[in-house]
C-alpha cells in the first residue's frame, strides 16, 4: 500500500472545510479546492471559510483554485453536494496520479441515473479507486474536534484501513468495511428520513410519534439496503441507523430543520443545502424499481412535490393496514 502523505479536498463548503481539519490533524499535506478563485483566494488569506464561520483554518492547509494543483494528492476527497460530484470528478479526473483513491463524501443518489457516489466515481474517473465516508457527523462538530466515529468503506479491505490509518484521529474515528453499497444507501435514506422526522416535530406530534418515525424510517433504510446487498451490520451501523439516529434528533441537521419549517408550514429555510429534498425522488424511484417498499420516503417526496398534504400523508401512513413488525 503506498504511503498516504497528502490529502486534497474538492469542495470548500461546509463538509469540506472541516473534512480539510480532519487530515490536518490526521498529521497529512493538505489542500483544499475551491472552483471559485476569489473565494479561494479569500480563505486562504482569512483563514475562514464562511460556510463554516467561527473555524480558524489549520495553518497547513493551502487553498487553491488550481485543478492541476488539488489533483496531485494520495488521497482526494469529493466534498460536493451529491447532484454535482460527477462534473467535479469528471474535472480533476484527467490530472490524478493513476489509482489514486477518491473517497465520496457526499450523501445522495444521483438523478436520472439512479447511481451511488462510488458508481459515479468510477465512471468520471475510470482511472481512480472509489471509496466513500459516511456516518453521524456535522460539519461543525467535526471542525471544533468533537468526537466523532465514522464508516469508511472501499472493495479492498486493505485500502479501506489504510484510508481510516491516513484520516483518524483521537477525535475523528472511522471505522473500515467493505459494503461500499451498505454505506451509501445509508446516507442518502437517512436525509430523507430526517425530513420527514422533522414534519413529526413541526406538527407537534410528540416524542412518541418521533421515535415510531425513527424506528419505522429505519425499518424501509434497511429494506432498501437489504434489496441492494447491504449487509445488516453496515444498516444498523455508524453510517445506517446512528446517522439517522442523529439526523432525526436534532435541528441542528439541514434536513430535519427543513422538515420542521414544512410542518409548522413555513418557508424553507434560505441558503442551506438539504440533501433528502434532492434525493427523495430518486430514492423512492430506486425502492420502486426494486418492489422495495418506503412509505414514509415516498410521503416526503409527495409532499416535496405538492402532491399531498402533510395532513393527508400523515391520515395515509396512520391509516395503513396492520401489519407483522419488519
Ligand atoms: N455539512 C455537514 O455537516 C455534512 C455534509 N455532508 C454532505 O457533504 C456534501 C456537501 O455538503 P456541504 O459541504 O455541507 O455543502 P455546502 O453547501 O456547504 O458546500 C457545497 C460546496 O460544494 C461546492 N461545489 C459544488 N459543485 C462543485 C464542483 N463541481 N466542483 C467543486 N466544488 C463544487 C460549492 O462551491 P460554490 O460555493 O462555488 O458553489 C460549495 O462550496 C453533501 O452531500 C452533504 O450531505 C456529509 C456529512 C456532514
Ligand atoms: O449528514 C449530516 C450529519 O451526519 C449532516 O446532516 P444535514 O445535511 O441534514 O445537516
Amino acid at each position: 500500500m503506498p504511503a498516504h502523505k497528502s490529502v486534497s479536498v474538492i469542495g470548500a463548503g461546509a463538509w469540506g472545510t472541516a473534512l480539510a481539519e480532519v487530515a490536518a490533524r490526521a498529521g497529512r499535506k493538505v489542500t483544499l479546492y475551491a472552483r471559485n478563485a476569489e473565494h479561494a483566494t479569500q480563505i486562504q488569506a482569512t483563514r475562514v471559510n464562511p460556510k463554516l464561520a467561527g473555524v480558524q483554518l489549520d495553518p497547513g492547509i493551502v487553498v487553491t483554485s488550481d485543478i492541476a494543483t488539488a489533483a496531485r494528492a494520495d488521497i482526494i476527497l469529493a466534498v460536493t453536494p451529491a447532484q454535482h460530484l460527477r462534473a467535479a470528478v469528471g474535472h480533476i479526473a484527467s490530472h490524478l496520479k493513476p489509482d489514486t483513491p477518491v473517497i465520496a463524501c457526499a450523501k445522495g443518489i444521483e438523478h436520472g441515473t439512479h447511481k451511488f457516489m462510488t458508481e459515479v466515481i468510477a465512471e468520471a474517473a475510470p482511472g481512480a479507486v472509489p471509496a466513500i465516508l459516511s456516518g453521524p457527523s456535522f460539519a461543525d462538530d467535526v471542525a471544533r474536534g468533537l468526537p466523532t466515529a465514522v464508516t469508511l468503506a472501499a472493495r479492498d479491505e486493505a485500502l479501506a484501513s489504510a484510508l481510516v490509518q491516513a484520516l483518524g484521529s483521537a477525535t475523528f474515528r472511522p471505522y473500515h468495511t467493505t459494503d461500499v453499497r451498505g454505506v451509501e444507501i445509508g446516507g442518502a435514506a437517512k436525509n430523507v428520513l430526517a425530513i420527514a422526522a422533522g414534519i413529526v416535530v413541526g406538527r407537534n406530534l410528540g416524542a412518541s410519534a418521533l421515535a415510531a418515525l425513527t424506528t419505522r424510517g429505519f425499518s424501509e433504510l434497511a429494506r432498501l439496503g437489504r434489496a441492494c446487498g447491504a449487509r445488516a451490520e453496515t444498516l444498523a451501523g455508524l453510517s445506517g441507523l446512528g446517522d439517522l439516529l442523529l439526523s432525526c434528533s436534532t435541528a441542528q441537521s439541514r434536513n430535519f430543520a427543513l422538515g420542521v419549517a414544512l410542518g409548522r408550514g413555513e418557508a424553507a429555510p434560505v441558503g442551506k443545502l438539504a440533501e433528502g429534498a434532492f434525493t427523495a425522488p430518486v430514492l423512492c424511484e430506486l425502492a420502486a424499481s426494486r418492489k422495495v417498499d418506503m412509505p414514509v420516503s415516498n410521503a416526503v417526496a409527495a409532499i416535496l412535490s405538492n402532491r399531498l398534504t402533510i395532513d393527508a400523508a400523515i391520515e395515509g401512513l396512520l391509516t395503513r393496514p396492520f401489519k407483522a413488525e419488519g
